[in-house]
């Protein structure tokens, strides 16, 4: 998906909500696991409920791996299902990959062609030839981790380097990167003060920003620092939308926060100049 038609999409829907997909048989509810699949009927009930309300989906793919050969099928379930009833969504595989060149060149195979998802969040730590394999791809986009949003940010990610903190090397760094202008970062909610930091190495780059909701993270902080005249913004909830409700109105009440958080949004857009 080019940047454009996602700009434009938040334009339409006044939001920049990604809903994350992190599908945890432990907390869907209990009616649904008499189903064939599970994870996929939770799913698609929560896509047909939030779709009005956010512009990305992202599954974490370690909640499908958890469960073998069936969580990948009802993660290509889920995927066939978004490609081909909201092909307009854009989809995040949120995978954390990043290895030596010829194996990133095969993670990207994965993510972008056997899956069809729009983007995938990559490890920066392996450096340039292990991320360029990603940027190849035309059309398709590399979602760094830049500054994380949990505690253990702190152990490396801020520590200085070469007189700067190690997350502002890698925003700077990765921009040199061939292909580069299919990259976004991801910058946790919890650090919304350092956006301002961020925005002056990365003005115009689309952040990936989770961690609002169950982590506490506040959406008016993350804009006042990190909002852009393009948005510039995917900001993500998981739990705090997916896991509202474990009763039969789940799907209800999904949509219910995803609407919530969209009006906020539609207040913060309103601001842009
Ligand atoms: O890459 C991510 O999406 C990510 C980066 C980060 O710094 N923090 C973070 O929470 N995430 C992911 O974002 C989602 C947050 O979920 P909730 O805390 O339930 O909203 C999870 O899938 C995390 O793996």
């Amino acid at each position: 998906m080019k940047i454009e038609d996602l700009i434009a999409q938040i334009h339409q829907k006044k939001s920049f909500l990604c809903v994350g997909l992190d599908t945890d048989l432990d907390k869907i509810p209990e009616h649904l696991l008499k189903e064939e699949d599970p994870i996929f009927a939770f799913n698609k009930a929560i896509i047909d409920a939030t779709h009005p309300y956010c512009v990305a989906y992202k599954p974490n793919i370690a909640f499908y791996e958890a469960y073998g050969l069936e969580g990948w099928k009802s993660l290509e379930r889920t995927m066939a299902y978004l490609n081909a009833n909201h092909p307009e969504m854009f989809t995040i595989a949120d995978a954390k990959r990043g290895d030596i060149g010829n194996t990133s060149t095969r993670y990207a195979k994965a993510f972008f062609e056997t899956m069809d998802f729009d983007s995938i969040t990559i490890a920066p730590y392996m450096g340039k030839d292990s991320v360029e394999p990603f940027l190849e791809f035309e059309g398709r986009h590399t979602i760094l981790l830049a500054l994380t949003s949990n505690q253990g940010a702190f152990d490396f990610q801020t520590k200085n380097v070469d007189g700067q903190e190690l997350y502002k090397e890698v925003l700077s760094v990765s921009k040199t990167y061939k292909g580069a202008e299919r990259l976004m970062y991801v910058v946790g909610a919890t650090k919304a003060s350092y956006l301002e930091d961020i925005r002056e190495i990365v003005p115009e780059s689309f952040l990936l920003v989770p961690g609002v909701g169950a982590q506490g993270g506040s959406l008016q902080e993350v804009c006042k620092y990190g909002i852009t005249k393009d948005i510039g913004l995917l900001v993500n909830s998981s739990r705090g939308i997916l896991y509202a409700s474990t009763g039969l109105d789940f799907a209800e009440t999904a949509a219910k926060k995803a609407q919530e958080i969209q009006q906020e949004m539609q207040i913060e857009l309103s601001k842009i100049k």
